[in-house]
């Protein structure tokens, strides 16, 4: 399960490949089982084609979209990922200055090497209005809970993503082949230090337990700060958390990290879609790799794309450069696709502009039928 990746990144993964000790590498790059969602996510969109419209002007295009009463330049935020310094020594404040200079926002979490405050620090150092939201887990212990949202709003983030599709932590095969379980001393996951329960000096672990929606509620009852639920791809579940007040769904599965049998992220948004009917944004993260597949997850009814891997890769190979130059490039590349499909802006991609390729029937939007 250590064999080489390909696919359309791989000109990115494999310097960072070279880059990185194989376990660090592979604890990036690896999925849970036999990494079939992993791959899957990527493959889906290999399988969608869009069909463009034609003669319809668009010389004033703007790639804008509001989200949470932000407006964005770009449908494009950087998915939470763990562990940015095991990829470069700047770690997560060089990703945080990278992101907010391409003018795309960021979702630090729980599990990053460097402090919330440090981070929205480094994005604010270069654009005073950057965008930086907070990824928590629900703790069993509420209290640490809260103090973690106290943390994350005091830092200045604009909304909490609570990442749901964890129960239990996915069994990684890469890790479990390599024995990687922690971080090399030296580096710590520093929004966990001084929290209730913890001793001095040593981050508390962060337990994956099977939290349930009465958890959720509570965290509703204490915050203001909008909430994006992510890892949401039963439309039931769409429909609970809209009940429940979730300012936004993020329709993930966790990049393949968690269950292996679970359709890919762009397979399960057009049920998600439909089940929220458009009353809070839909957003969505997997196998996203090039302005068509941000295309395709608008058009299937994505408000926005979260990258995770791709980032990892351009920062252990060029650092905050690299990650700079990365996103500028997708922002670019998504401009061209919505130029070629005919659209002005990112609203004017639509649903019947997505068809399967070999079929050019479009795909099915229906909910799951068990
Ligand atoms: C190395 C790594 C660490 C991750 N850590 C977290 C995390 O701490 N919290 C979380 O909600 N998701 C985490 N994810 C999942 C990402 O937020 C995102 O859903 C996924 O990476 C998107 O897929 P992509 O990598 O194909 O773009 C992680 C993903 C990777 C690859
Ligand atoms: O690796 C992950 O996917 C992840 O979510 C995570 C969460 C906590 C600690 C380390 C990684």
């Amino acid at each position: 399960m250590t064999g080489k990746d390909t696919g359309p990144t791989h000109h990115l993964a494999e310097p960072a490949r070279k880059q990185l000790p194989q376990e660090h590498y592979d604890f990036f790059a690896g999925g849970a089982g036999e990494e079939t969602a992993l791959r899957e996510n990527e493959n889906a969109f290999g399988r969608l084609a869009l069909l463009p419209r034609v003669l319809r002007g668009g010389a004033d295009r703007s790639t804008g979209v509001s989200v949470l009463d932000r407006e964005w330049p770009a449908p494009l935020f950087v998915s939470p990922t763990a562990f940015h310094r095991l990829a470069h020594p700047h770690g997560e404040a060089a990703t945080a200055r990278a992101a907010a200079a391409a003018g795309v926002p960021l979702v630090t979490g729980v599990a990053a090497t460097t402090s919330v405050a440090d981070v929205v620090a480094a994005a604010r150092e270069q654009d005073a209005d950057a965008v930086v939201w907070f990824q928590l887990y629900l703790h069993p212990e509420p209290e640490v809970t809260t103090e973690l949202v106290r943390r994350a709003q005091r830092a200045g983030c604009s909304a909490l993503v609570v990442t749901v599709d964890s129960p239990v932590f996915g069994r990684r095969t890469r890790d479990l082949h390599n024995g990687f379980h922690d971080l090399p001393p030296g580096l710590a996951t520093e929004n966990m230090r001084n929290l209730p329960g913890s001793e001095p000096g040593r981050p508390l672990p962060i337990p994956m337990w099977p939290a349930g929606w009465d958890d959720l509620r509570r965290l509703r009852e204490q915050t203001d700060l909008p909430l994006v639920l992510k890892g949401v791809l039963h439309p039931d579940d769409a429909r609970i958390a809209v009940e429940q007040g979730m300012d936004a769904l993020l329709v993930s599965n966790h990049g393949g990290r968690q269950l292996d049998a679970a359709p890919a992220s762009v397979e399960a948004l057009p049920a998600v879609a439909d089940a929220v009917a458009g009353r809070v944004p839909v957003l969505m993260d997997g196998g996203v790799r090039r302005g068509s597949d941000i295309a395709t997850a608008l058009a299937l009814g994505a408000r926005a794309v979260g990258i995770g891997r791709p980032v990892l890769w351009a920062l252990a190979a060029r650092g905050e450069e690299g990650v700079r130059e990365y996103l500028t490039a997708l922002r670019a590349d998504f401009d061209h696709v919505l130029a070629l499909c005919g659209g002005h802006r990112p609203q004017d991609l639509t649903a019947d502009q997505v068809v399967e390729r070999g079929t050019a029937r479009r795909p099915s939007r229906g909910e799951p039928t068990c």
